[in-house]
């Protein structure tokens, strides 16, 4: 099956030079939900705004549904509900008629029923004869989402759906994320919070300076940053490995001056206590211990530097 999404080459450069994506290629399956994860200013946004056409391209091209987003944009937003960062609603209209609004947008016949459920889901529903400017920032959220869920979308873009939300909130968002994954939307979602990314996405994309570094399915990405390398210096090189000591993960570094175990933080036992005891009963003795992360830590170490900095 093509791509319900296909990003190929595209830039984007603002007014003043700034080049905010810098060559980003990726394509998104049907159905499935990946999460951007990135700083700030690392061009999450700007990707979304151009592939739902909000934003245009410098260069390269975006198909939505097999939809330019330029050349054909209409049928391309069509298909496409977007979360934005910030909140735009109409203040003085009540959350009931923001919502059915914006399905007339999108010439969607009239049906209460499915946003009646949506505002139910999103536990709106008693509040649905107030008006927008009545409703707390949480409350206004939650209308942002029933309005991008209201023509019935096939594709989801959530921007930061999380950022400064209570738990109740979050608890509403992801069971409402549950059931659109039931029914095959595909969610594209930006956040600054890897365990969000984990606990939510089929795969997780790592966006920098306007570039992606990585995309890959969750559990390998989770399993790989588990990693971590425990490095033994010996007094005494050994020429190979003795039979106590051999084992999966354990390897002779340099002439065998170091022994190099690699280990999974995430596992119930590490193997690191046993190790440490079966090398002293083989007699070797220690000069020195320590532990790196594994290079996608590092990038992720570095990320989240840049995003305090
Ligand atoms: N309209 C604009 N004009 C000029 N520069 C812009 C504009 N919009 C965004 N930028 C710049 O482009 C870069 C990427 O911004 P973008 O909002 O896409 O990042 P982001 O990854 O979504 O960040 P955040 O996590 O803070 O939302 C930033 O340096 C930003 O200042």
């Amino acid at each position: 099956m093509p791509p319900i999404v296909s990003v190929r080459d595209l830039t984007k450069s603002y007014a003043g030079g700034f080049t905010a994506l810098d060559g980003v290629s990726l394509d998104i399956e049907e159905g499935e939900i990946i999460a951007l994860l990135g700083p700030n200013g690392a061009g999450k946004t700007t990707l979304i705004s151009t592939i739902c056409g909000i934003t245009m391209p410098s260069g390269g091209a975006v198909e939505v549904g097999g939809h330019d987003v330029v050349r054909d944009w209409r049928k391309a937003r069509d298909m496409i509900g977007l979360v934005p960062q910030e909140i735009a609603l109409e203040p003085f209209s009540t959350v009931w008629n923001n919502v059915r609004f914006t399905r007339g947008l999108f010439d969607r016949p009239r049906d209460d029923a499915h946003l009646e459920r949506l505002l139910r889901d999103l536990s709106l529903w008693d509040k649905r004869d107030a008006k927008v400017m009545e409703l707390s920032g949480g409350m206004k959220r939650r209308v942002l989402i029933a309005k991008a869920l209201s023509h019935e979308p096939k594709i989801l873009f959530l921007d930061e759906p999380t950022a400064g939300v209570d738990v109740e909130l979050r608890k509403d968002m992801w069971r409402v994320v549950e059931r659109l994954r039931g029914e095959g939307v595909t969610i594209i979602l930006t956040t600054h919070y890897i365990e969000e990314a984990e606990a939510i996405a089929d795969r997780i994309g790592v966006i920098s300076k306007g570039r992606i570094m990585l995309v890959e399915r969750t559990e390998e990405l989770m399993a790989r940053l588990g990693r971590k390398e425990l490095r033994i210096e010996l007094a005494e090189p050994v020429a190979e490995l003795p039979q106590s000591l051999r084992r999966e993960g354990l390897v002779r570094a340099e002439d065998g001056s170091a022994l190099i175990y690699t280990y999974d933080t995430h596992a119930e036992r590490t193997g690191i206590t046993a190790l440490l005891a079966d090398i002293q009963a083989a007699g070797l003795q220690l000069t020195d211990l320590s532990t790196s992360n594994s290079s996608l830590e590092e990038i992720f170490v570095g990320l989240v530097k840049e995003d305090a900095a």
